[in-house]
């Protein structure tokens, strides 16, 4: 049997790759030109006007204020649990978390758990305590305001912490910070590192007979310690502007609303009828849902990375260096803050760990 030597390519190469024939073999989404180069300059505009960087990350009321040691295992305790808030029930009923007055929905409410659990002395963000906690306690710490749906995958978020409370605590001192710290101040190796210590980072998927790989989580992970440490100390990462747009599903419909991503009518029209379906008969007998890994799901997070390269490609012809996680950032908090205009735009709902 030949021994076939794999050139090795990094994991984020392998998303760029992935994208672009993602992309180049897509029969339901497309990114169309035009409407990347009108994006682009509505992009920038609004993110000059704003000062948008990497100071705004930490200008949430949620995120760490202050980036130190503790801060880049709070992240990574987040990130390894930043996948599919969605759930299929009325607003009213949809889990929540409410903190200092403010509730909370979708992503939102993790890091208001995770700062709740914190405030009442318990060391979540410690893999030590995360590995070994009891269900009951996990679920405790990830509990929802009274009568509301429990948190969407709470079983699935406790299987994670124990895989990737037990690797930080068996292999690396029981902190992230210890894993970082190998990486030689590379946001690729990084990502690379992820993806070979935790199995649940590996956001990989065949697409017409070919493997692809998202790597959404991992890329997050370095993404949000850049952005916390603003590019400096623990958050230098000399090769940042390699890493990729997150393939979630709040970007998608950003990039819907500004015309560098578009839908088939029959994508579009099952979309919209799933959505429908979802909210009439709820997720256990809704037949849209789209399972993980779908070619559809697949089209729409490749293409949505391959959107968001091309806007960036636009941006640098137009004279500005602005990198995917920055135009990523921007696009995600816009879908927060135009929520309504949002709800013309249909989302791929899909029970996953990947995001
Ligand atoms: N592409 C991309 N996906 C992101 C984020 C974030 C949080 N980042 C914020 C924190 C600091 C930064 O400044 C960002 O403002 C969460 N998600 C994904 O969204 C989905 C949740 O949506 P909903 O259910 O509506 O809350 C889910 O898949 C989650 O994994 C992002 O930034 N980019």
């Amino acid at each position: 049997m030949p021994i076939t030597i794999r050139h090795f390519e990094s994991a984020v190469s392998r998303v760029l790759s992935s994208a672009h024939f993602i992309n180049t073999h897509s029969q339901d989404v497309f990114v169309p030109q035009d409407g990347v180069k009108r994006a682009a300059s509505q992009i920038l505009r609004r993110m000059q006007s704003l000062g948008y960087s990497t100071a705004d990350w930490k200008k949430h009321t949620l995120t760490p204020s202050i980036a130190d040691a503790h801060a880049v295992e709070w992240i990574f305790l987040v990130d390894a649990l930043n996948f599919s808030f969605w759930c299929d029930q009325p607003p009213s009923r949809q889990y929540s978390v409410t903190l200092d007055g403010k509730t909370y929905r979708g992503y939102w409410t993790l890091c208001a758990a995770v700062n709740r659990a914190l405030a009442e002395g318990i060391p979540i963000t410690d893999a030590r305590y995360y590995a070994v906690a009891s269900d009951e306690e996990l679920a405790r710490v990830f509990r929802g305001d009274e009568g509301t749906e429990p948190m969407p995958m709470l079983r699935e978020r406790i299987m994670v912490l124990r895989e990737v409370g037990g690797v930080l605590v068996e292999k690396h001192g029981g902190r992230f910070a210890n894993l970082l710290a190998r990486c030689g101040g590379s946001a690729s190796g990084l990502v690379d590192l992820v993806a070979a210590e935790f199995a649940c980072f590996r956001d990989e998927h065949e697409f017409q007979g070919r493997p692809v790989a998202m790597f959404k989580r991992a890329q997050i992970l370095v993404a949000d310690i850049w952005a916390c440490f603003e590019g400096k100390g623990l958050g230098r990462f000399e090769d940042i502007d390699s890493v990729t747009m997150f393939a979630d599903y709040r970007v998608p419909q950003a990039l819907c609303h500004f015309g560098a991503l578009e839908y088939s009518p029959r994508l579009w029209e099952h979309l919209r009828e799933s959505e429908k379906t979802l909210k009439q008969l709820g997720e256990a007998k809704s037949p849209g849902l789209l399972p993980s890994g779908h070619p559809w799901e697949v089209e729409i997070r490749g293409n949505s990375i391959w959107a968001v390269e091309c806007i960036k490609r636009c941006m640098e012809e137009e004279g500005t260096h602005v990198n995917a996680i920055l135009i990523d950032f921007y696009l995600w908090d816009y879908s927060k803050e135009h929520s309504e205009e949002m709800k013309e735009i249909p989302i791929h709902l899909t029970r996953s760990i990947n995001y």
